[in-house]
């Protein structure tokens, strides 16, 4: 009886352990599959970033996703980098227009503040014309050109200058000439563009960007500013600028900021850079920084002064010299950097882009539309006869 209890009690032990072999072996089996999965699962991911990564490579060629061979997978130099200096090379030689507007009140610095951008004397200076011009009864607008050399580059500089704006009593519609001009210069360049025989450069008088000038006055966007932003934000690039800037607290400037800010985004008015515009992660950081410190509160002068033996540009006032470039008395270095260093070429890609885009498809469905209307006219007629 014991034997036999011992004999089935050693069939059970070789039982179990037949069965937990098994066991192991589909553990190992299961280990093996998973493993093979997540392999799998990540060569699909390492795949898929690679994808992405040459999607994102070729974006500026559309409809390429594939086929890109990096500068190390080349045999040997190519020399496609030097497309810069050719580029480089061609823009130096041709040179490149910038047209800039200003807009707001007389006397809130605005010559004195273009002056200052480009270090000369650009804009006319108010020099107290005659009355009848002091007080002109509507908004008057008057381009002058300069050319501006540095280090061998060449820009046109075309400043816009807007006198009449916003001194009336009654200043109703008062932005309607400034709409009219820039639509007029779209109009030009649409012309020259459709042109059978166009110019090899089509001249550019386009508005590439506003700077309006908003008085010091510590409250809040007055209805004028609101509808002047809304109207113009839509055809054209607008920088706002707190005009003379030193004629406010340092908590004043703040807190007039903020509100601004607010003002702009409860009436949906879209300045520059527009945040829908953002090109990519990189450009939206950039950007966003700008955006958190628009409008700049600028100072300008035509003035040097002498701190710590440097001259320097700035407002003498009785308690100290105001200098003007420097960031911890106002924005103006912010202002300039933004405009003629690091987004120039980007106002006027937007310009081009996409304000004169929206101009050239609105005016190339009404002509289209026009032409379908007279085409059934003369159609009509030529079927009754
Ligand atoms: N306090 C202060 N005064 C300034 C500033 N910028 C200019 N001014 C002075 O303001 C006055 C008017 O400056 P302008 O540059 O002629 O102003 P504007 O807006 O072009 O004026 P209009 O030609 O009448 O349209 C001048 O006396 C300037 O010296 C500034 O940032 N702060």
């Amino acid at each position: 009886m014991e034997d036999r209890e011992e004999e089935d009690a050693g069939i059970m032990t070789e039982n179990i352990k037949e069965e937990s072999k098994a066991d192991q072996s589909l553990q190992e089996d299961r280990l093996e599959a998973h493993a093979k999965t997540e392999e799998n699962e990540s060569k699909e991911e390492a795949e898929q970033v690679e994808a992405d990564l040459k999607v994102q490579l070729c974006e500026p060629f559309p409809g390429l996703q594939t086929g890109l061979i990096r500068s190390a997978d080349l045999f040997g130099y190519v020399g496609i980098e030097s497309v810069l200096d050719q580029m480089r090379r061609k823009t130096v030689k041709a040179g490149f227009e910038f047209n800039i507007m200003v807009v707001g009140q007389s006397g809130l610095g605005k010559s004195t503040l273009v002056n200052t951008l480009f270090k000369s004397k650009v804009s006319r200076k108010s020099s107290t014309p005659n009355y009848e011009e002091k007080i002109s009864k509507t908004v008057r607008l008057h381009a002058v050109s300069h050319v501006i050399e540095e280090k061998g580059v060449k820009m046109k500089l075309t400043v816009i200058d807007t006198p009449g704006f916003g001194d009336q009593i009654n200043n109703q519609n008062c932005w309607e000439p400034i709409v009219k001009y820039v639509n007029e210069q779209y109009e030009k360049y649409l012309r020259e563009e459709l042109n059978v025989n166009r110019k090899r450069r089509i001249p550019d008088s386009r508005v590439h960007c506003c700077i309006y000038f908003l008085p010091a006055s510590g409250h809040s966007l007055r209805p004028i500013d609101v509808e002047f932003m809304k109207r113009l934000g839509k055809i054209v690039n607008i920088v706002p600028v707190i005009a003379k800037a030193d004629t406010l607290t340092v908590e004043e400037r703040q807190e007039f900021k903020e509100r601004i800010r607010q003002d702009l985004e409860a009436n949906g008015i879209h300045v520059y850079p527009q945040r829908e515009l953002d090109e990519d992660p990189e450009d939206r950081i950039l950007n966003d920084r700008i955006r958190a410190s628009i409008p700049f509160a600028v100072v300008g002068t035509d003035k040097e002064h002498q701190v710590n033996g440097h001259k320097v540009l700035g407002r003498k006032t009785k308690w100290g010299i105001i200098e003007v470039e420097n960031v911890a008395h106002c924005e103006f270095a912010n202002l300039r950097d933004l405009l003629i260093r690091s987004h120039l070429q980007d106002l006027k890609d937007v310009a081009h882009n996409v304000h004169y885009e929206t101009y050239r498809v609105r005016r190339l469905n009404e002509s289209n539309m026009n032409l379908t209307v007279s085409g059934s006219i003369i159609l009509s007629v030529f079927l009754k006869v």
